[in-house]
């Protein structure tokens, strides 16, 4: 067994922190938090008034004195006190029952593929500021690859799309390892908003936000009648009720739906042809809460003429797999039989603490065109303590998998272990 997947299986609490929604599951429990990430806080006082839902609820409704704060942006915290403050009022008393079972906590995260060694390391004070003493870090592509049943050990390339709420990360995964990935900005907050500001310019309407989602169903191919919605006139600031046609939904997102493909397009571009081959008889697979956005899988059906199937419970997918790896249910990779029909084991070892600007300098995010091996080689590691593969990359034997992750040094890094 790989060290690094033994170092997952120590940890008991994994955390999917989203731009929409925080996910925590606690081993041996299950999921204990599935709230927004939203905290409402009194800007005269600085209290926090509500966190989760219920500062969600307030969203759009507030007095000058009270602001709802979103602290994680595309899968990056971007305000690590907020979300400090939401996490522990989340998660509570539920969590202190876990800190009285293990003195010594260790946490899992998921962190976008290409994430910079700045947002590894406020990943990790935020866990580490409620209590964590040791964080891993898993790239979201491969924990929701995991989370979806996907075989990512195998040699064989799956390709998953990770479709959160600003952003879509598009992912090819072989190995355990991601071998060609691009994000793109489009997620259910971004079709929202292209909506939103399509009827604002053609109707002179504001939408308030519980009226966007049935027009979401306008970009399934077969609906044909215009929807009614009730709105707040830009000039007037009366309501006012206007009739919207499906077509000019479908075009008000034209925009970032074509980024979409694109990327898929070029990260297809930038894969090898046995893993382009693989994928053609296997699929993409969507995960992530706006994976079950109308029409987004035949969509993508039409314009990349690959099978498409959207996960089972798309939306945990992330923290499924990263509960996947606590547990200790993802066997080790498998590498593809070597000439002779021998298999071995390839024997790990810790890499040295990359330097700092090395960091996060992963295939994926170089814009490079990298070969499979190197991209399972030369992963992403936000300078860590990855585990290498060493010896003959090409015998049969195990490797390490996924990319768990530890902030570069000198960064806020885990905590060290406390004598406790
Ligand atoms: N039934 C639905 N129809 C359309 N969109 C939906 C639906 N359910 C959830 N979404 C969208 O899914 C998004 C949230 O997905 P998810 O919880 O995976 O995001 P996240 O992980 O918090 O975001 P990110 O990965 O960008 O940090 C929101 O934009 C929401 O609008």
């Amino acid at each position: 067994m790989s060290s690094s997947l033994k170092d997952l299986t120590r940890c008991s609490v994994a955390v999917d922190l989203g731009a929409a929604r925080t996910r925590v599951h606690v081993k041996g429990t299950g999921l204990i938090v599935d709230q927004p990430s939203v905290v409402a806080v009194n800007t005269r006082s600085g209290a926090l008034i509500a966190a989760g839902g219920a500062a969600a609820r307030m969203d759009g409704r507030t007095p000058r004195h009270i602001r709802v704060v979103r602290p994680v942006c595309g899968g990056t915290v971007v305000d690590i006190d907020m979300a400090q403050r939401m996490l522990r009022a989340l998660v509570g008393d539920q969590l202190r029952g876990v800190f009285r079972r293990r003195a010594f906590l260790r946490a899992v995260a998921t962190i976008p593929h290409d994430a910079d060694p700045l947002a590894h390391s406020a990943a990790v004070e935020t866990l580490t500021g409620v209590g964590a003493k040791s964080v891993e870090l898993v790239d979201a592509p491969t924990a929701a690859g995991i989370g979806c049943g996907l075989p990512v050990q195998r040699p064989e390339a799956t390709m998953i799309l990770v479709c959160g709420a600003a952003t879509t990360q598009v992912a090819v995964l072989s190995l355990g390892s991601i071998v060609a990935a691009g994000t793109v900005h489009l997620g259910g907050d971004t079709i929202h908003n292209a909506v939103v500001q399509y009827v604002r310019n053609r109707h002179e309407l504001l939408l308030p936000s519980q009226a966007v989602r049935p027009l979401h169903l306008a970009l399934t191919q077969g609906v044909q009648g215009p929807t009614e919605v009730l709105g707040r006139d830009v000039v007037t600031g009366l309501a006012r009720t206007v009739t919207i046609d499906p077509d000019d939904v479908r075009s008000a997102v034209q925009t970032p739906m074509t980024g979409l493909t694109d990327t898929i397009r070029a990260v297809l571009h930038r894969c090898p042809p046995d893993l382009v081959a693989d994928l053609a008889e296997r699929g993409m697979v969507l995960a992530g809460g706006s994976a079950v956005l109308p029409g987004l899988d035949e969509r993508l059906r039409e314009c990349t003429g690959m099978r498409v199937r959207v996960a089972d419970r798309p939306e945990l997918s992330a923290v499924d797999g990263l509960a996947a790896l606590m547990d200790g249910r993802v066997p080790a990779i498998t590498a593809p039989p070597a000439r002779g029909g021998r298999s071995g084991t390839v024997r790990l070892r810790r890499r040295r603490p990359a330097a700092q600007g090395a960091a996060g300098s992963g295939p994926e995010t170089s814009g490079d065109a990298p070969d499979a091996s190197e991209a399972r080689n030369d992963r992403p590691t936000g300078g860590g303590t990855t585990p290498e593969p060493v010896g003959d990359s090409s015998s049969d034997g195990e490797r390490a998998m996924p990319e768990a992750r530890t902030p570069a040094p000198g960064t806020a890094g885990p905590a060290a272990p406390s004598p406790t």
